[in-house]
């Protein structure tokens, strides 16, 4: 199967006499040499077009990689009929333990302050229920408690975002490690505005989980246990990652829903206090 891509806003200066560049890709994972002679392996920066920065993942040739706006997928535009990159898109990555209550504030959340809640972790269930042929492999995953890999769960991602129409996202449960994290930057060039960040002791998380009743197949006490050491391994790093940006918002997840969702409130709406203080220290310093 070809798939065919546009490059737009090419300086005339490299552009040559072509109006339009058709890059094709074959099965094999790579471009062909294009009037450019362009070779794409996975990471590109090209000599041709520095500004460029084009990515690649063999296993899904639909999936190009857009940066800084310049290259557009023309097949995903024309079928999603709007692109992200032509918006002002604002992320929330919202992380904390498996049964910290991410779920229940991102509804919340979004009753309030008119975000839509793209739960990684719904979708990939939602992927196996569809039927598709990652469906086994998802499964598979999700029973064992790992980390399923980054394109099927960013495509996912994508998919959702461009068809709700909203340019404010909570992404739930994502990115789940370092893997997730980058690969997420560099597909959609997008970094969250900040991280909400639910902090609640293992043994809370595990009783939630265990009352949970969502007849979910991966909240049984030996998977809960997997699950636990992967978040420990793998995503606590990506938390830090993001508190040494500045970027983290911790909330203590272990009170009643009602309390939480009001610490959630000071971060989303900081109250007047808040802002006063904001505003006398600007003044000071003005
Ligand atoms: N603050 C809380 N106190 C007690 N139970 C909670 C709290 N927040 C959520 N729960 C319950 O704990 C379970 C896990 O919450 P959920 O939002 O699904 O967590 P997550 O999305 O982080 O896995 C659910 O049954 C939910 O009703
Ligand atoms: N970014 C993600 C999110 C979830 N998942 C998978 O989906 C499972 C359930 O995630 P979830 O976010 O719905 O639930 P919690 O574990 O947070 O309760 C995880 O244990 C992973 O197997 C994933 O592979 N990658």
């Amino acid at each position: 199967m070809r798939h065919y891509y546009s490059l737009f806003t090419i300086p005339p200066v490299v552009r040559g006499e072509e109006d339009l560049y058709n890059l094709y890709c074959g099965s094999a994972g790579f471009l062909p040499p294009t009037c450019f002679n362009w070779h794409c392996p996975k990471l590109h920066l090209s000599p041709y077009f520095p500004r460029f920065h084009l990515s690649y993942f063999p296993s899904l040739p639909e999936l190009w990689l857009v940066l800084m706006g310049t290259v557009l997928d023309a097949a995903t535009k024309d079928a999603n009929g709007s692109l992200l990159t032509d918006k002002k898109v604002t992320v929330v990555f919202v992380l904390g333990g498996p049964g910290s209550g991410k779920g229940t504030q991102c509804a919340n959340i979004v009753e309030h302050y008119g975000y839509t809640h793209l739960s990684a972790g719904d979708l990939l269930r939602a992927e196996i229920k569809s039927g598709s042929e990652n469906g086994t492999m998802i499964q598979n995953m999700i029973k064992e408690g790992k980390i399923v890999p980054s394109e099927v769960t960013i495509k996912l991602l994508q998919r959702a975002m461009n068809e709700s129409g909203n340019d404010k996202f909570l992404i739930d449960g994502f990115p789940r490690n370092e893997e997730n994290r980058a690969a997420f930057e560099l597909v959609t060039g997008m970094e969250p505005t900040f991280v909400l960040f639910f902090d609640c002791l293992e043994e809370e998380m595990e009783r939630r989980l265990l009352s949970r009743n969502q007849g979910r197949e991966d909240d049984n006490i030996e998977t809960i246990r997997k699950r636990f050491r992967v978040y420990m391994e793998s995503s606590l790093p990506v938390i830090e990652y993001y508190n040494s940006k500045g970027k983290v918002r911790k909330i203590d997840a272990a009170k009643p829903v009602e309390e939480v969702f009001e610490a959630v409130k000071e971060v989303f709406a900081p109250s007047n206090a808040e802002v006063m203080h904001y505003r006398n220290f600007l003044c000071s310093i003005l």
